[in-house]
């Protein structure tokens, strides 16, 4: 049976770098992939489907949402048909992992790979739940060491890997659980959620426009973004170039892409106003010329 692995972890906190890692430097493994994108638009799928053969998205909402995990089953049934050595599910940042771990636990054709949980060294504060998480991984990465001063101490008893940009060695995936302990001993009273589900109180918008923004307009909305929005991700578009953007936290970085894709953005946060940040980002739009000039609002965060 092929092994699954879920890849979980708060949002922004680098499962989608991880996972690109992973398949970049896993050599001759075939890998399988699961997406669960929380939001319309399926920006994670897009950062990862550039490295696989073949995967599946998922982008209506949370998995763990799923009432019975029919929708999983028929999609690791498909990709356990295909031959591969493990199978990764990329958790959306919102979803449980424990109700993540029973829907594969009770999939049939393939096996539990165990959880690997991923977490921001900048943000350990914003994470819901996060002793809770900790208690059910098996391993825990905990990524961004390169943005703090001192690594912190994490409140767990599965092994911890500290790096940056999610760069574990591939093997952790295999050897993370030898078959016969770890997450199996889990019981499913274990696995019961025992809280409200962290999402509830979460909103998330789904962003589409073909004009192009102007750049000191959208920095000026990401300076005022309201302090809930925790998260944004995904492309926006200016007169002089496209741009893939991430906002974790009080972080921001753009990247030029090279094609014109419109502006699709993601936001997640809790406390939002949907209708109230769509209308401001509308109010982005470019309405006159924009200078080289204008674009080094956009530039001093690019990389
Ligand atoms: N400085 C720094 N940035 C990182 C590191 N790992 C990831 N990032 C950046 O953090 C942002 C979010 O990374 P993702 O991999 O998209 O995070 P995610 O957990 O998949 O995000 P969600 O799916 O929205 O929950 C991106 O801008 C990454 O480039 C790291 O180790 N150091």
């Amino acid at each position: 049976m092929t092994p699954v692995v879920v890849l979980a972890g708060f949002l922004g906190s680098g499962k989608t770098t991880l996972l690109n890692h992973l398949l970049r430097t896993s050599g001759g493994t075939r890998i399988g992939v699961v997406v669960n994108d929380f939001g319309r638009i399926n920006i994670d799928a897009f950062a990862v489907s550039a490295q696989v053969d073949s995967m599946v998205s998922l982008s209506n909402g949370c998995l763990c949402c799923a009432v019975d995990g029919t929708e999983l089953d028929e999609m690791l049934a498909k990709l356990a048909g295909a031959d591969l050595d493990v199978i990764v599910i990329e958790a959306s940042g919102l979803a449980e992992p424990s109700a993540l771990v029973r829907l594969v636990l009770q999939s049939p054709g393939v096996s539990y790979g165990g959880l690997i949980y991923v977490v921001d060294a900048v943000e350990l504060d914003a994470v819901p739940h996060l002793e809770r998480d900790l208690a059910l991984a098996d391993l825990v990465v905990l990524n961004k060491v390169d943005r703090v001063s001192t690594v912190p101490s994490l409140p767990c008893a599965a092994p911890v890997v500290p790096v940056s940009f999610g760069r574990i060695d591939p093997a952790l995936l295999f050897e993370v659980r030898p078959p016969d302990t770890g997450p199996r001993q889990l019981s499913f009273d274990d696995l019961e959620d025992h809280s409200t589900h962290t999402h509830a109180s979460y909103d998330s918008v789904s962003f589409e426009c073909p004009d192009p923004f102007h750049p000191k307009l959208f920095m000026d909305f990401l300076a005022a973004r309201p302090e809930g929005l925790f998260r944004a991700k995904g492309f926006v578009r200016f007169p002089l170039g496209t741009f893939m953007l991430q906002t974790v936290g009080a972080a921001v970085s753009f990247t030029p892409v090279d094609d014109d894709a419109p502006t699709q953005l993601v936001l997640i946060g809790a406390g939002i106003e949907p209708e109230s940040l769509t209308d401001w980002l509308l109010a982005c739009v470019a309405d006159g010329p924009v200078t080289e000039q204008d674009m080094l609002w956009v530039l001093r965060y690019a990389r």
